[in-house]
């Protein structure tokens, strides 16, 4: 038994090895980020989503054959259950995509009959069945509140191609579909982050997969998390809609004591790897056409909140004009966010019941003692 102080609080769990995991280490102070032993860096140069997605649910990277059949069960799995495409034509138009998403998957548990299996096959199975169905769900409601009908993906196609053809239902260039196929290496996963935290914690009370990942998207979509993506994009668009000076902006934000998004991180002390190598990504897009205002922007923005505060970009903060500059919308990057970070919850569970412990920290009580009850006529 832990013998921690019960009046010591560690404010955030800042620190705290909560756990032991193989899947992801971080060096905060180098920047380095190791997915099961392999660098982010070369995973993003040299490995698709689809291998890293068997990187992290079974340890090594796939022979040719273990990804063919990897993207055969995601192809056979993908087909949403018909009363969840019910949901998502039901779901408002106006209606934030991450609550929608979290809703869809929660729904989908209803329409699993190995939902409350718990089994390590029955496990694999559903994991590959919420991973493969997670783009579709995004993609057909964000054509469903535009007035259009949901797009089938096709039969050959990466899981970053579909995603982006069930979206737009044109075919993207292969430059797009690398580009959206690295955003979704880089996202995968990330050790002991909030959201990942949140679906051991239900994981651990031998709850269901579906509850697990349904909790770690709700704490995602919260813009001190996943959310920030899509707040620095409205961010980047607020400074372009009042022709603002992207500098004195930024310096308005830090002395009025906001945060600016898409800065700042638990374990970074320096720039998050993901996030230098996003920016050359936004870098040589902006070149390739021309029009570097997004890159320009947030280079100024950056040098501004390093040089007044110290502080480094994270993830979210290249990806948000990534994403944009590949026309998509604003309000989906937390949702494309979350389909990456499905593989690594998954996972993460998948490792937690394989020697499960039920995870329950203590509160340091700080509130009132001593109390009688008076009657209530007597209050
Ligand atoms: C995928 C991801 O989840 S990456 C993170 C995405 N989130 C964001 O980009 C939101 C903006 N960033 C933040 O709010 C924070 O940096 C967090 C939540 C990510 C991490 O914060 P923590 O480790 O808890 O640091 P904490 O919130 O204690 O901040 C420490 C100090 O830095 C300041 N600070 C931290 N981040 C920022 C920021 N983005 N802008 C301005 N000030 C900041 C805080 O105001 C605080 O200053 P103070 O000591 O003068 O009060
Ligand atoms: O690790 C964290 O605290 C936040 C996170 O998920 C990430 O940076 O990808």
């Amino acid at each position: 038994m832990a013998t921690q102080n019960e009046s010591e609080e560690v404010r955030g769990l800042e620190g705290v090895i909560a756990l032991s995991s193989e899947l992801s280490s971080i060096d905060g102070e180098a920047g380095q980020l190791v997915y099961r032993g392999y660098d982010i860096h070369d995973l993003a140069e040299n490995a698709s989503f689809e291998e890293v997605v068997y990187l992290l649910w079974h340890g090594d990277l796939p022979t040719q054959s273990q990804l063919d059949a990897l993207k055969s069960d995601l192809r056979t799995a993908r087909e949403l259950p018909a009363p969840v495409i019910d949901i998502l034509r039901q779901a408002p138009d106006s209606a934030h995509p991450m609550a929608v998403l979290r809703t869809a998957i929660s729904a989908l548990g209803l329409y699993d009959d190995e939902a409350d299996a718990d089994s390590p096959e029955a496990n694999r199975r559903k994991a590959t069945r919420l991973l493969a169905r997670t783009p579709g769900i995004i993609a057909a409601y964000a054509r469903l509140r535009n007035g259009d009908e949901p797009i089938d993906p096709l039969d050959e196609a990466s899981m970053a191609y579909n995603f982006l053809y069930m979206l737009n239902g044109e075919a993207p260039g292969s430059a797009a579909e690398a580009t959206f196929d690295t955003c979704l290496v880089l996202h995968a996963d990330h050790g002991l982050n909030a959201s990942t935290f949140t679906s051991r914690v239900i994981g651990s009370t031998l709850s269901d997969m579906y509850s697990a990942v349904s909790g770690a998207i709700g704490a995602l979509k919260g813009p001190l998390h996943g959310g920030a993506n899509r707040e620095v994009m409205r961010m980047l668009l607020d400074i372009d809609q009042k022709g603002a000076d992207p500098v004195e902006y930024v310096q308005e934000k830090l002395a009025s004591k906001e945060r600016v998004m898409g800065f700042g991180h638990r374990v970074y002390r320096t720039m998050d790897p993901r996030a230098a190598i996003l920016r050359d990504r936004v870098q040589e897009l902006s070149e390739e056409r021309n029009a570097t205002k997004w890159y320009d922007y947030s280079m100024a923005i950056l040098n501004t909140v390093k040089s007044e505060k110290g502080l480094d970009p994270n993830v979210d903060f290249f990806s948000a004009s990534t994403y944009y500059m590949m026309g998509l919308d604003p309000d989906l990057f937390t949702p494309i966010f979350a389909l990456s970070r499905s593989a690594g919850w998954t996972a993460h569970l998948l490792e937690q019941w394989a020697d499960n412990r039920l995870i329950r920290p203590r509160a340091a009580y700080v509130g009132k003692t001593g109390r009688t009850v008076t009657p209530i006529d007597a209050r």
